[in-house]
């Protein structure tokens, strides 16, 4: 058994001590035979909630009325949840009400797909009882027993059928494809993070065009802010190697740019994404311009820092086709060889401006300072208060106000 579970095991065990059964179950198991990495490990157990919290001396009570407790064990973090039913999800794993069952068996039958619905023992053996091994064998993304209940419990488990296409690179079954493609509509009612969330790893899947395709070929699409009227777009994105991307405001960036949106900042307002998240993908879709006309210059690299401008590089291959490795080691290697990195490493500041350019404080201090950082950066004057002094006058002779 893998490490992330053998760590786990104390806390089934205690569990068993106190007479009740408990299993990994979920998501992790999942990952564990398809040799993915493993994420969080959810452990469902006969165990009531209060009862969870008198067995072990640190647990955080993150919703007791859904059943669920998370237990702290050498310090990490493990979500042990009372076997259960449950209807209309509010927010991530909240559903509105929940039913205690009594057994493994019933609880993993209303959970959403049957490759989530295996369990494994302390001993590694694995529960099923929904066929999860035979569809996880081919590669099958099917809802355990009718979908029209599944998605009725919780439409989003609609997205997150798609999200799975994409991440896992598994076939979505026919029967519950269909039922995707007639209830769709249930999904105007979930909360746009929890859509926000699904889609955003749907974007950075492994399969993510299928899934996209799928969108569509559902209309589950329509029920994404910004997208109702976007379908042709959406099947464009469908040419770009999206799985070269990396970071989240990377996907966005894409996405805002095929889509052709007028106006990137209310579009992604409405997927409710942070301020941050917005600000830079704003700022990425003005500097691509910059980037298609002239590629980069030192003193692009270096007003869009290097986090930024990898990012930049890695969306500007993607929405040209091509894989350049080579590029970005040459942009990361630019950067560093740049003859400063930020304004404090200027050798001279505005007051040393205002001590050689005789006139009143204004707003050409920060033009000045800016040329002074363009001729530094572009290697054309060496970063010495010296030389950078003697090239003020100069311009400042040369140029007088217009400078
Ligand atoms: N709407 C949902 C959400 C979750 N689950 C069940 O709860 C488990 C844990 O859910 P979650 O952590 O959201 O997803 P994972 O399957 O673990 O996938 P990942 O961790 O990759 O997001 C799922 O495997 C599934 O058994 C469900 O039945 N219905």
């Amino acid at each position: 058994m893998k490490a992330e579970f053998v760590e786990a095991i104390p806390i089934i065990e205690q569990l068993n001590e106190h007479g009740h059964e408990a299993y990994f179950v979920g998501g992790s198991v999942r990952d564990l035979l398809l040799n993915r990495k493993i994420g969080d490990i959810d452990i469902a157990t006969s165990a009531k909630p209060d009862e969870i919290q008198k067995i072990f001396p640190k647990t955080i009570d993150v919703g007791v009325q859904h059943g669920t407790v998370i237990v702290l064990h050498n310090g990490k973090p493990y979500e042990v949840t009372t076997f259960r039913t449950e209807g209309e999800y509010e927010e991530y794993r909240r559903p509105k009400y929940v039913r205690f069952v009594s057994s493994l068996q019933e609880d993993l039958k209303r959970r959403d797909f049957t490759i989530n619905a295996l369990a494994m023992d302390k001993n590694g053996r694995i529960l099923d009882y929904v066929n999860g091994m035979e569809d996880l064998e081919n590669r099958m993304i099917r809802t355990v027993g009718d979908p029209y209940e599944r998605f009725s419990e919780d439409a989003l488990r609609m997205l997150r059928a798609l999200r799975f296409v994409s991440q896992l690179s598994f076939r979505l079954e026919e029967k519950t494809m269909q039922a995707i493609t007639v209830w769709h509509k249930l999904l105007q009612n979930i909360s746009i993070e929890r859509i926000t969330a699904e889609f955003e790893k749907l974007l950075a899947g492994a399969s993510a065009n299928d899934a996209i395709q799928l969108l569509t070929l559902t209309n589950v699409y329509q029920h994404m802010p910004g997208l109702k009227q976007k379908k042709e777009q959406l099947h464009k994105l469908l040419s770009y190697p999206m799985h070269n991307l990396c970071e989240r405001e990377e996907y966005w960036t894409v996405l805002l740019f095929v889509l052709e949106t007028d106006d990137g900042e209310s579009f992604m307002r409405n997927w409710k994404l942070p301020r941050r998240v917005i600000k830079k993908v704003c700022r990425h879709l003005e500097l691509l311009n910059c980037l298609f006309e002239k590629d980069w210059t030192a003193f692009l690299l270096y007003k869009t820092g290097l986090e930024d401008a990898l990012q930049l590089e890695r969306i500007r291959q993607v929405l040209q086709k091509e894989k350049n490795e080579e590029a970005i080691q040459k942009l990361q290697k630019s950067y560093e060889q740049l003859p400063i990195h930020s304004r404090k490493e200027l050798a001279v500041t505005g007051n040393d401006i205002l001590n050689i350019v005789p006139k009143k404080p204004g707003k050409w201090v920060e033009e000045y300072l800016t040329l002074v950082e363009q001729q530094v950066v572009n290697g054309l004057i060496e970063n010495n208060s010296g030389e950078i002094k003697e090239w003020l006058k100069n311009c400042n002779q040369k140029l007088g106000e217009s400078c």
